[in-house]
């Protein structure tokens, strides 16, 4: 079906394919057997579906869509219907949550393997350098950071040849779709219950994904510990943000559904005595009367009073530069306002450092006493190079007690090498297929594959620059099962073979001693063409998709 036929009002949505039509009955396995007109109204209902919930990304053709909110807008690109996958293997990975939080608290506090691991890597990495730099200065001045959050997300694919699911990575920093991801699940929740009779596909096999809600929700705990009901939540961007309303659904959430409802009783105690059983709840119970009686049975009435929205900002490094000072205990005051917690959604790749200015801003906020999610030490921690220390034996020992948390998380593990290791390069150059090499990079497009492997192998034995090999780590490739999608991007529908890609978020939020929360927070599934190597929604070859458990 290569041109839309017309039917009845206006045009209806165009559909590719480069398949040959296949009978199979049930449209979860082959969704190309999809009849064409079932198709065309399923995409139509899609895209009106998410036109109006604000599943949308700024249109790449419209200039102005990454820096004026409302223009330029498209909706985001998305598989049309969820992706199968394992109920066991969605368990493991959801299992894995709090285990990698409490691994990246850990490793975070030992500032030596942060430095030792990533020694070499600063030799010839000068972004990796700089931010190590910081993380010196930190340790220098010995720099605590009592109150931790983090907002993680572990990639996960599912090998085919092992059935294993193999984590890609754990992204520390600026982990992308907590806004749109959940609102995928809820489009195809909505799809498959409205044409139930002709797919015939429970929707209740689709996992609820409270990933927005969930990360809004741990931001305002964290503003809550920091403890100054006038201070703001900051987001840190970059000037040009086409991904902006998944950004924008966060700040939406925290002020729609946190604006601080907080308690006090007839004595008037109040947030600053921060009761430990404070609790959030939706502004809706504002005036509601309650008592509590703690465990020391002394009855304590309470009244919600809606005192607070938790108000955040977004500012780019090089505004931070210049609008933003610390004061002489430590507060960070940007533009004006005292900033209780730094959610960074830039600052992870060399180009958001165009200059010093933005070097400047990242330094200044990791001084201060603002919370930063991530702070430099959880950033370091979500690079490659540490994953590829932490897979060698008896290293995870060094921060995990719990034998089963540890076997769990190494069970995970896919194969990862330094370049030090001749047996591993010498396999890469004979079967580079097999292998990916990694840079220490956030953002994706970094990777290098296939025959570039090998290329980049030889090359740099010729060199025998043991330096430059620093840089990378070599990390077995996960070959998913490919199958059939039905992809929608700009519109248009494609029939195309496909592999998925499984994100789980997970936040933690820690004051001291205290871990206020660990847990999983939904879920962001990727699906990409499978002839593809590199994935990614942002760079344009992913698609955001949901989880249909078999
Ligand atoms: N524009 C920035 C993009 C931030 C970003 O690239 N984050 C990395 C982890 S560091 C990531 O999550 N990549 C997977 C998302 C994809 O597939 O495109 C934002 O959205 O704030
Ligand atoms: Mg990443």
């Amino acid at each position: 079906i290569n041109s839309p036929p017309n039917c009845g009002s206006g045009s209806i949505p165009e559909i590719k394919t480069t398949q040959q039509k296949s009978f199979v009955k049930n449209p979860m396995s082959d969704p190309h057997t999809i009849d064409s007109g079932l198709l065309q109204k399923l995409v139509y209902d899609a895209l009106v579906w998410s036109s109006l919930h604000g599943l949308v990304v700024g249109d790449r053709n419209v200039q102005r869509s990454g820096s004026i909110p409302g223009v330029g807008l498209v909706h985001a690109p998305i598989a049309l219907l969820p992706y199968s996958f394992p109920e066991s293997h969605w368990k493991q990975a959801c299992e894995l949550a709090p285990i990698f939080n409490e691994l990246v608290d850990r490793v975070s506090l030992d500032g030596k393997f942060l430095q030792d691991t990533l020694s070499r890597t600063k030799k010839v990495d000068a972004f990796t350098s700089r931010l190590l730099d910081i993380h010196s200065r930190m340790l220098q001045i010995g720099k605590k950071e009592d109150i931790r959050l983090g907002l993680h997300r572990s990639d996960y694919m599912l090998d085919e040849n092992t059935n294993l699911l193999l984590q890609i990575e754990l992204n520390t920093i600026s982990c992308s779709f907590s806004g749109l991801s959940c609102l995928v699940s809820e489009l195809h929740r909505s799809l498959l219950s409205q044409y139930k009779e002709h797919l015939g596909i429970d929707f209740g096999r689709i996992p609820k994904n409270n990933s927005a809600i969930k990360f809004a929700e741990v931001l305002a705990k964290a503003w809550m510990e920091y403890n100054n009901p006038s201070a703001v939540v900051m987001v840190v961007v970059q000037p040009e943000e086409r991904n902006m309303y998944d950004q924008h659904w966060l700040s939406a959430t925290l002020t729609e559904r946190y604006p601080f409802c907080i308690t006090t009783d007839s004595s008037g105690i109040g947030i600053q005595d921060s009761i430990p059983w404070l609790v959030l709840l939706p502004c809706q119970m504002d005036g509601i009367q309650f008592h509590l009686i703690p465990s020391n049975g002394k009855k304590l009435n309470f009244v919600l009073i809606n005192t607070h929205n938790v108000r955040t900002i977004r500012k780019t490094l090089a505004e931070i530069d210049a609008q933003g000072k610390t004061l002489s205990d430590g507060t960070l005051v940007v533009d004006g306002e005292t900033v209780a917690v730094i959610y960074f959604r830039a600052g992870y790749a060399p180009n958001d450092y165009p200059s010093e200015s933005e070097w400047k801003a990242r330094l200044l906020m990791e001084e201060s006493v603002a919370i930063k999610c991530p702070s430099i030490s959880y950033h370091l921690t979500g690079t490659k190079k540490v994953q590829q220390e932490l897979a060698k034996p008896n290293v995870l020992e060094r921060f995990l007690d719990n034998k089963d948390d540890i076997a769990k998380l190494q069970a995970c593990f896919a194969g990862l090498w330094s370049l030090d290791d001749s047996n591993a390069v010498k396999n890469a150059i004979e079967q580079p297929g097999a292998f990916v090499m990694k840079p220490q990079r956030e953002g994706g497009g970094n990777n290098i594959y296939g025959d570039e492997v090998k290329e980049t192998l030889v090359r740099l034995q010729k060199e025998g620059s043991e330096e430059e090999a620093a840089a990378y780590i070599l990390m077995q490739r996960i070959f998913p099962k490919d199958f059939p999608t039905l992809l929608v991007r700009e519109g248009i529908c494609y029939k195309e073979q496909a592999i998925s890609e499984l994100g789980i978020f997970s936040s933690y939020l820690r004051n001291k001693e205290k871990v206020i929360v660990s847990e999983q927070c939904g879920y962001l599934m990727r699906t990409k063409v499978s002839s593809s190597n590199e994935g990614g929604v942002a760079a344009g070859f992913a698609v955001l998709d949901s989880l249909y458990l078999t």
